[in-house]
C-alpha cells in the first residue's frame, strides 16, 4: 500500500507515507449557519493513504496524531465469556470498506473507510473512561436504542461504569446537570419512541461544550442527530483537539429523512417507511369509499424525498409521489390536476404521497412568502399538503358536474414518534457497538455508519458536505413513475440536462460508478444492486 496521508494512523498502516492532500476540509460553507469557531483554523488535514490500482483510505483522525505517546491496553474484550467462542475477536487493522461496489474492469478502486469493529489494543482503561452521550436535532425511531446499546455496551464489553446523559440537545453541555446512565436506567427505553435525554435545535456554542468536556473530565463523546449535529459534532472535535485534551468525539448519524451522504441509510428510516404504510393505507380506504375520492398523505422529507418514494413503492395504493427532488405543475397540460382528473374519470378514486419539501418553490411563488428558518438555521417549510389540497379543491369547485371528496392526512409527527422497528432496533445495536469499539481503540472526529453493508468509520466532512439525495435520473425512480403511472412533469430536454449536470458534476457518464455522490437512491437498498 502506498501510504499519501498526513499524520501517520498508530494502529494499523505502518507503511511509509507522503503528503498527498492538504486542503482544510472544513472549509467555511460547511459551517453556515453555525457560529464560528475558534477551533476552525486549526481545522485538521485529510488522512488519505494510496494503494495500488487508484486505491485511496480516508482515514479518521486518530489521538495519538496529537498525543503520540498516549499508552495501549489489552482489549478487555478478550476475557468477556460472550466473546470466547468467536474465533476472531478483533478486526484486522487493515481492513478497510469499499466506497464503490460496482466496478468495471479498469475500474481505479477509489475511496476507502476503515472498517469499524474492535482492536486487539485500545487507548483507554476500563476504569479511566468518562462517557457522555448527547441527542441533538428532529425525533427519530431509535434514538433510545442506539443510547441504551451504548450504555450496555461500554458496560458489558468494555467495563466502563461511567456513562452520564446530556440532556436537551448541545445547549444541554452548558446549561444542565448530567444524569447518570446504567444499564439498569436504560434496560427498557428501546420500547419507547422520541429520545429519554431529550432534543433541541440551535444552541451550539463550541467554547461551552467543550469547557464542560473538560471540566467534567468526559473523554469519550458521543453525538446522536443529523447533518446539522455532525457538523457540529466535527467543530467540538478541532477544539478538543485544538486544547489536546484525550477525548475521542464520535458521531453516531441520525435523521428520519435518510439524507446523510455515503451512508447506506439513516437509522429509524425503514420504521418510517413502515409506519407511513398506515397513513397511505388509511388514505386509500378513504378515497376508495367515496365519489371520485381523493387522499393526500403529507411525509416527511425537508429537502429528500426517500420516505416519500419507499412509502409509495412498498404501498403499490399511490397514484402519485411527488418529492422535492421532482419538480411538478398543477396547471395546463401535462400537469398535475390534468392527471387527477384522468386518474378520477379512470378508477374513480387516487391517492398522492408527498413529501413535505415538495414544490415549495410553487407554493412561495403563490402566497408571495419570505424565507424563515428555526433555530438550528433549517429553513421553515410551507404545508405543501394543506396548500395542494386546496389547490385541487380549487380546482373541481368550477366543475359542478365533477364532484370531488378530498381527505388530507398529515401522519408525519405520528410517525417520527413511534418506538423503532425490529430491524432499526438491530441496526441501531451495530451502529452503538460501532461507535464505542472506535472510540476505545483511539479513533476520534468520526462518524460511524455502514457502507455497502459494512460498518465503517467516516472521517466527518465526507458526510456532511453535501445531501443525499433522491436521484430522479436513477432507475429507482423509475421504478416509481412506472409504478404509480404518473408524469414525470418533466420535458425529455429537461431530462437531457439533468442528466448532463449530473455527469459534469461527477466527472463520469455511469452514476453506479460515481465516485462519493455514486446513486444515493440505490444505496438505500443496503447492496447498492442497480437491477
Ligand atoms: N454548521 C453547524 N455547525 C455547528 N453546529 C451546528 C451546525 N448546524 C447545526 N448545528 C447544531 O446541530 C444541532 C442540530 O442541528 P439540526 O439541523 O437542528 O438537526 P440535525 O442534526 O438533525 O440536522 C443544533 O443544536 C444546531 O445548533
Ligand atoms: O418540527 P421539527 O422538530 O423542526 O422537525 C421537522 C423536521 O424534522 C425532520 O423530520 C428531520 O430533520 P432533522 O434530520 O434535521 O432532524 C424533517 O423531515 C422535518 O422537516
Ligand atoms: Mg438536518
Amino acid at each position: 500500500m502506498e501510504a499519501v496521508g498526513v499524520t501517520p494512523a498508530p494502529v494499523a498502516a505502518p507503511e511509509k507515507k507522503k503528503l498527498l492532500d492538504l486542503k482544510d476540509p472544513f472549509p467555511a460553507a460547511a459551517n453556515s449557519g453555525a457560529k464560528a469557531s475558534s477551533a476552525s483554523k486549526w481545522a485538521t488535514k485529510k488522512k488519505l493513504v494510496g494503494g495500488d490500482a487508484g486505491y485511496v483510505l480516508e482515514d479518521v483522525p486518530h489521538l495519538t496524531d496529537y498525543m503520540p505517546q498516549l499508552p495501549t491496553y489489552p482489549n478487555p474484550l478478550q476475557d468477556n465469556p460472550a466473546y470466547s467462542v468467536v474465533k476472531q475477536y478483533f478486526v484486522n487493522p487493515d481492513d478497510t470498506v469499499t466506497q464503490k461496489i460496482v466496478v468495471h474492469k479498469t475500474s481505479a478502486r477509489g475511496t476507502h473507510f476503515r472498517r469499524a469493529g474492535p482492536r486487539q489494543r485500545v487507548y483507554f482503561q476500563s476504569d479511566e473512561v468518562n462517557a457522555a452521550i448527547v441527542t441533538c436535532g428532529g425525533l427519530c425511531p431509535g434514538l433510545n436504542t442506539v443510547i441504551r446499546e451504548l450504555v450496555c455496551g461500554l458496560y458489558d464489553m468494555y467495563g466502563v461504569s461511567s456513562v452520564v446523559g446530556i440532556e436537551g440537545g448541545y445547549k444541554g453541555f452548558y446549561s444542565k446537570n448530567t444524569v447518570a446512565l446504567t444499564p439498569k436506567s436504560v434496560n427498557d427505553i428501546h420500547k419507547r419512541g422520541g429520545t429519554v435525554l431529550g432534543t433541541s435545535r440551535g444552541g451550539h456554542d463550541t467554547a461551552k461544550i467543550v469547557d464542560c468536556l473538560q471540566d467534567r473530565g468526559i473523554n469519550q463523546v458521543y453525538i446522536i442527530g443529523g447533518d446539522g449535529t455532525q457538523k457540529g459534532a466535527s467543530v467540538i472535535y478541532e477544539e478538543v483537539r485544538r486544547r489536546g485534551l484525550k477525548c475521542s468525539v464520535v458521531g453516531v448519524p441520525k435523521t428520519i429523512d435518510n439524507d446523510i451522504a455515503v451512508i447506506d441509510k439513516s437509522f429509524g428510516f425503514d420504521t418510517a417507511v413502515e409506519e407511513a404504510q398506515r397513513a397511505i393505507n388509511a388514505a386509500h380506504v378513504e378515497a376508495e369509499s367515496a365519489e371520485n375520492g381523493i387522499g393526500v398523505v403529507k411525509l416527511m422529507g425537508r429537502n429528500s424525498g426517500f420516505i416519500a418514494m419507499y412509502a409509495t413503492l412498498a404501498s403499490r395504493d399511490v397514484d402519485c409521489c411527488l418529492i422535492p427532488e421532482s419538480p411538478f405543475y398543477l396547471e395546463g397540460k401535462g400537469g398535475l390536476l390534468e392527471f387527477v382528473e384522468r386518474r378520477l374519470k379512470d378508477n374513480g378514486h387516487m391517492v398522492i404521497v408527498v413529501a413535505e419539501g415538495a414544490g415549495q418553490d410553487l407554493i412561495a411563488r403563490s402566497m408571495n412568502f419570505v424565507d424563515t428558518q428555526d433555530a438550528s438555521g433549517n429553513k421553515l417549510l410551507l404545508d405543501v399538503g394543506l396548500w395542494l389540497s386546496q389547490k385541487i379543491k380549487d380546482h373541481f369547485k368550477k366543475k359542478p358536474s365533477f364532484p370531488i371528496t378530498l381527505k388530507y392526512i398529515d401522519p408525519t409527527y405520528m410517525i417520527r414518534a413511534v418506538r423503532s422497528n425490529a430491524s432499526d432496533n438491530v441496526y441501531c445495536t451495530l451502529l452503538a457497538h460501532s461507535a464505542l469499539h472506535g472510540a476505545m481503540a483511539g479513533y476520534t472526529g468520526f462518524t460511524v455508519a455502514p457502507v455497502n453493508g459494512r460498518h465503517a468509520y467516516i472521517p466527518f466532512y465526507r458526510i456532511t458536505e453535501k445531501q443525499n439525495k433522491v436521484v430522479i435520473t436513477d432507475r429507482m425512480w423509475a421504478r416509481v413513475l412506472c409504478s404509480t403511472n404518473q408524469p414525470c412533469f418533466l420535458s425529455h430536454e429537461d431530462v437531457e440536462n439533468m442528466k448532463h449536470d449530473d455527469d459534469e458534476h461527477h466527472h463520469m457518464h455511469n452514476t453506479q460508478l460515481l465516485e462519493g455522490g455514486s446513486s444515493p437512491v440505490s444505496k438505500c437498498n443496503g447492496s447498492a444492486a442497480a437491477v
